[in-house]
């Protein structure tokens, strides 16, 4: 038998002398992010960081190993460091309970580390990571599952693609908290009324409690408010979950607050309904209905589960089920009207209800071991050996689960994020956008240009480069945009020199 000092080292000694001299900060500390911190703290990491919002949910436990039962409600990333000191009480590790995206963490605060780790769950903050490690020439190493696949991909300027080199196509997770508090569009509230579902009349699920986060950090509640017991299903659902979600006063600060629906006012309210229109032959499904029709099909709806359940322990939810798809369809587009986002027809439910996607724990255990196996090829700076890898499942046409790129992707030259002269045309009619609408609209949601480093004053390039160039119109509006606009120290990393107007 081979002697313990004979085995050789799983890693050469380059790596192995590399790992303990690193400063690594993973961003989330979710799903992903508590099986990279394991893997860190095992194969030998010293200097950790970690960011993260979020509060620890029951529905979490399943999954993020590194938090227990007695840990619900505390925040995830002190959480996860605690842990992960139980392991190696003497690594270096620190933790920020904060969004990535506030103005502390700018650019400075990324060029500390030797690399960082993407664990997040929105495109929002991976933009926005994805730009600092560009600003800060810092390599990025981002990773995602959906269902049971995922990905991992290196990002490293100058060498490969970014996050944002092409379009990528709509979302199909939503973070915990925008389905439970702060719904923004029709999805959110589809998979909102699915969970009410199957918390009504499905099998119980953690995963899938639709109550009020309270323990969402821009939330905050001031005491306890209880529900009155009305004895009425319909009336309970809408008074228990509109009443709390409407005291949670600190989410209506920047946003719209969601406006109560009472049962008299929904039975009589037409809401967005498509216009009756006695020509009109398309079936009531492809029809978005009106809220007093919603209210009746819902209440009907309720009394057939109602009686179904009586007869089963349970009931499963399934698309094809008129009655399971008629509740989703009524009470989304309850829920749509109550915080003003368009409502959809039953036909446009059906297809958005059909694809939400679970989390797998396995899936996000093996991406999170192919981070950290990147991780150590990074250090070496051996960039080329990092190709995307992909996991997905077993098809009839391969065994393989995992597949990787041949080679690593390089840049898209026309990126308007990585490319070295950054350039985004963009056509707007002037007679109708006002600058308001073209900072939200544009700035904002479409090139999602936010100001990281403006509490520090350190990224003042902003104010300095953007030229407009409005092709003979007047420029009033815009000029005052650039003055006083609310965007007072620009971008960061993302250099819009050359960003041009045309009408
Ligand atoms: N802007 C941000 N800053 C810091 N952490 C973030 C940010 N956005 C998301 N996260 C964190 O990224 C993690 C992503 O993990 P994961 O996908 O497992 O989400 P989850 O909310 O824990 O689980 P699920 O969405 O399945 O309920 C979460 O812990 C979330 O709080
Ligand atoms: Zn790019």
């Amino acid at each position: 038998m081979a002697s313990i000092s004979s085995v050789p080292y799983a890693l050469d000694e380059q790596i192995r002398k590399l790992i303990p001299k690193s400063k690594v900060l993973v961003v989330g500390a979710g799903g992903i992010g508590c099986e990279v911190l394991k893997n860190l703290a095992l194969s030998g990491f010293q200097d950790i960081e970690i960011i993260d919002l979020d509060t620890i949910d029951v529905s979490n436990l399943n999954r993020q190993f590194l938090f227990r039962k007695e840990h619900v409600g505390k925040p995830k990333a002190v959480v996860a460091r605690e842990s992960i000191l139980s392991y190696n009480p003497n690594i270096k590790i620190k933790a920020y309970h904060d969004s990535v995206t506030s103005q502390e963490y700018g650019i400075n605060f990324f060029k500390r580390f030797n690399l960082v780790l993407n664990a997040l769950d929105n495109r929002a903050a991976r933009n926005h990571v994805n730009r600092m490690c560009l600003a800060a020439d810092i390599p990025l190493i981002e990773s995602g599952t959906s269902g049971y696949s995922g990905q991992v991909e290196l990002i490293k300027k100058g060498v490969t693609q970014c996050y944002e080199c092409q379009p990528k196509p709509p979302q199909k997770t939503f973070p915990g908290c925008t389905i439970r508090n702060t719904p923004s569009e029709p999805v959110h509230c589809i998979v909102w009324a699915k969970h009410l579902f199957n918390q009504l009349f499905g099998e119980d699920d953690p995963d899938q409690d639709v109550s009020p986060d309270a323990e969402d950090p821009e939330a905050k509640v001031d005491g306890e408010h209880s529900v009155t017991d009305t004895g009425n299903l319909l009336a309970d659902v809408i008074l228990l979950f509109l009443i709390k979600i409407c005291l949670l006063e600190n989410l209506w600060k920047t946003r719209k607050p969601p406006v109560p629906l009472s049962w008299e006012e929904a039975a009589s309210h037409e809401g967005d309904a498509t216009k009756e229109d006695e020509n009109n032959v398309r079936s009531t499904d492809m029809q978005v209905w009106s809220i007093s029709k919603c209210a009746k099909v819902f209440a009907e709806t309720i009394s057939l589960l109602n009686t179904d359940l009586a007869k089963r322990n349970f009931l499963v939810w399934d698309k094809d089920d008129k009655a399971a798809m008629d509740f989703v369809t009524t009470c989304a587009n309850i829920r749509s009207h109550i915080f003003s986002i368009p409502q959809k027809s039953k036909f446009a439910t059906k297809s958005i209800a059909g694809n939400i996607i679970p989390a797998i724990a396995t899936a996000n255990a093996i991406i999170a071991g192919l981070v950290v196996l990147h991780a150590f090829k990074v250090l070496a700076q051996e960039y080329e050996k990092c190709p995307s890898i992909y996991l997905r499942k077993k098809s009839v046409h391969s065994k393989f689960i995992l597949a990787a790129d041949k080679q690593i992707t390089r840049a898209n030259p026309i990126c308007y994020v990585c490319s070295p002269k950054p350039f985004v045309h963009v056509f707007v009619n002037v007679e109708v956008m006002t600058v308001k609408e073209f900072e939200n609209e544009l700035l904002k949601k479409h090139l999602n240009m936010v100001a990281p480093d403006a509490k520090s004053g350190k990224s003042p390039e902003f104010n300095e480069t953007l030229k407009i160039i409005w092709r003979g119109r007047d420029t009033t509006k815009l000029q005052d945009f650039r003055t006083h606009g609310g965007m007072p120290s620009g971008p960061g990393p993302l250099k819009v020199s050359n960003l041009q107007i045309s009408s």
